[in-house]
């Protein structure tokens, strides 16, 4: 096996379930033995006829062989489903767990194939191991035999069979190449059904984009992808031909050898027989390749996301609500990654004292940095250099999650929950909200759950903000909120909304362009090329 970590993984993914493992083997095993009794059975009632000690072994053999398969294949359908449970939940974990910046970097078609095929494919092969132990052993057990027949017949048979696993090496290394190029294939191929979903308004709007896309990317890589499979389906086949047959001319190379090795005729057939048998285990062993290079190529692009996700931060465990007086930004800085040529966008250094009720406006020119700065603020980014003081104490890694339990946002690309997590909040004030939102006959909240959701783009923003609300936390962050309210509503959100959050005594971050409101902040800061002017 090429790579041996991969070989861990799969001990580390089994090991939880060994004992249900062995389990399988042993029931696969006797499902296997009581086969090969009811052959001896058939064969013996074939030779001399039938009596009625062999009709009963028949009749007990026969529910015993249903019933160990049967359990075997249970067991082992559980194991697998485990498994990937477990695969797809620790890397959901990791997600969760995983620097804003880096899933804002990430593409998420690379998430979504690692979540769906690779861990497919890792499973695959796990489910394949312990066919493959009873396949090893059985080989192992026919070698054995090949021995005890005729110790130079085997060793003649050993040689060619090394030559012969030389050769498939080489041919494996070719093939070997195609897994990886095929998961990237697959990628590239999942980034254009997310386009075909996400863009499905562009491209019925525009017939030379929708017909490039649809020939030059959609087709283009699903023939790809197709053409790729058949190749690598293609040279497993010829492995497995060439494995298949190279028995028979091993056989055949020992027939014409007969006199120079000098072995009776009975030795030979008994040694022959024996060798047809090793073939069914062989077969299943080297069927068993391209799920390992499947896996491999899987296992490492999932390695590769666990690394881009790791993270020095840890869970907090409580819901938040905690109390402060003022959260200070002291020399804070955030460096986004260069990319190209192009010189990264750096906000800061940047000074700022939040002080618990006010009302804070955020304004500035687009890519000014606003946004940024509220991410920093939010703890969603940690600072390049500098840091937040809460009370005059730093936030660290290991609390930064706790410290961002104190907001509650609506950002410019929010993303609305049916749910409401209203866990410090109050119900009666959260449908009291839904009123004042003009939102009370469209939607009610019913057992913590918006009952639709299904509204209109300031609609639904206005949801965003009575879910927001209804989370109970110190302190709101609105990012261009207003943008997508009508005239009365937008006057209605800076002059009755805004003031009356600041009444129930919430801490408002505003980044905001509609400068006729301004004055309903308490304190304005201007935002100009990553610094406060
Ligand atoms: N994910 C990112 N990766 C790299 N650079 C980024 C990223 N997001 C923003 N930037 C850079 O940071 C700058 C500030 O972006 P930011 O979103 O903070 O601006 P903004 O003031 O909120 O703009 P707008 O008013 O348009 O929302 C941008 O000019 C852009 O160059």
């Amino acid at each position: 096996m090429r790579n041996l970590n991969l070989g861990r993984v799969a001990a580390g993914l089994l090991r939880p379930y060994w004992r249900l493992a062995l389990a399988a083997v042993a029931l696969g095993g006797l499902g296997s033995l009581a086969t090969v009794g009811i052959l001896a059975l058939i064969d013996d009632a074939l030779k001399s006829g039938s009596s009625p000690m062999r009709a009963l072994g028949f009749v007990l053999l026969c529910p015993f062989m249903i019933a160990a398969q049967y359990g075997s294949f249970r067991a082992n359908s559980w194991i697998v489903q485990n498994v990937m449970a477990d695969l797809r939940k620790s890397l959901v974990d990791d997600i969760l767990k995983a620097p804003v910046a880096t899933i804002e970097r990430m593409q998420k078609h690379r998430v979504i194939v690692a979540l769906n095929h690779d861990v497919e494919q890792l499973t695959v092969f796990v489910r394949g191991l312990p066919f493959l132990l009873v396949s090893v052993l059985t080989a192992c057990g026919c070698v054995a035999y090949l021995f005890s027949i005729s110790w130079r017949l085997a060793g003649v048979a050993a040689l060619a069979g090394v030559a012969r696993v030389l050769v498939v090496r080489r041919m494996l290394d070719s093939a070997y190449k195609i897994f990886f190029v095929e998961r990237e294939a697959r990628e590239n191929l999942q980034q254009d059904f997310d386009l075909l979903v996400e863009g499905c308004k562009e491209l019925r709007l525009n017939q030379p984009r929708r017909s490039g896309f649809r020939e030059r990317r959609l087709r283009a890589k699903i023939d790809e992808v197709r053409d790729l499979t058949h190749d690598n389906f293609v040279q497993f086949t010829a492995i497995e031909a060439i494995e298949s047959a190279s028995a028979f001319i091993i056989i055949g190379a020992l027939l014409a050898m007969q006199q120079t090795l000098g072995e009776p005729k009975e030795t030979l057939g008994a040694f022959v027989v024996a060798m047809l048998f090793l073939r069914e285990p062989i077969n299943a062993i080297v069927g068993y390749i391209p799920m390992y290079g499947h896996a491999e190529a899987s296992f490492r692009q999932i390695v590769k996301l666990r690394e881009d996700f790791a993270n020095t931060e840890s869970w907090s465990s409580n819901g938040g609500n905690a109390a402060f007086s003022t959260i200070a930004l002291v020399g804070v800085t955030y460096a986004y990654p260069g990319e190209g040529e192009q010189p990264p966008f750096t906000l800061g250094p940047i000074d700022l004292e939040l002080r618990r009720g006010e009302t804070l406006f955020i304004v500035g020119e687009n890519g000014s940095g606003k946004t940024t700065l509220v991410k920093l603020l939010l703890g969603l980014y940690p600072p390049t250099t500098g840091a937040i003081l809460v009370d005059g104490a730093p936030v660290g890694d290991a609390d930064r999650d706790a410290y961002r339990q104190r907001f509650s946002a609506v950002f410019f690309d929010y993303c609305l929950f049916d749910d409401v997590a209203m866990e410090a909040g109050d119900a009666d004030a959260a449908n009291d909200y839904l009123t004042r939102m003009e939102l009370s006959t469209k939607t009610a909240i019913v057992d913590g759950v918006f009952s639709t959701t299904a509204l209109s783009a300031g609609q639904r923003k206005r949801l965003a903000l009575v879910s927001a609300f209804a989370e109970g936390r110190p302190v709101l962050v609105l990012d261009e909120w207003a943008a997508e309210q009508d005239p009365t509503f937008r006057r209605a959100f800076y002059s009755e909304i805004l003031p009356d959050l600041k009444r129930r005594g919430k801490t408002l971050i505003c980044v905001s362009h509609d400068d006729r409101y301004f004055d309903a902040a308490d304190r304005v800061i201007h935002i100009k090329d990553g610094k406060i002017v």
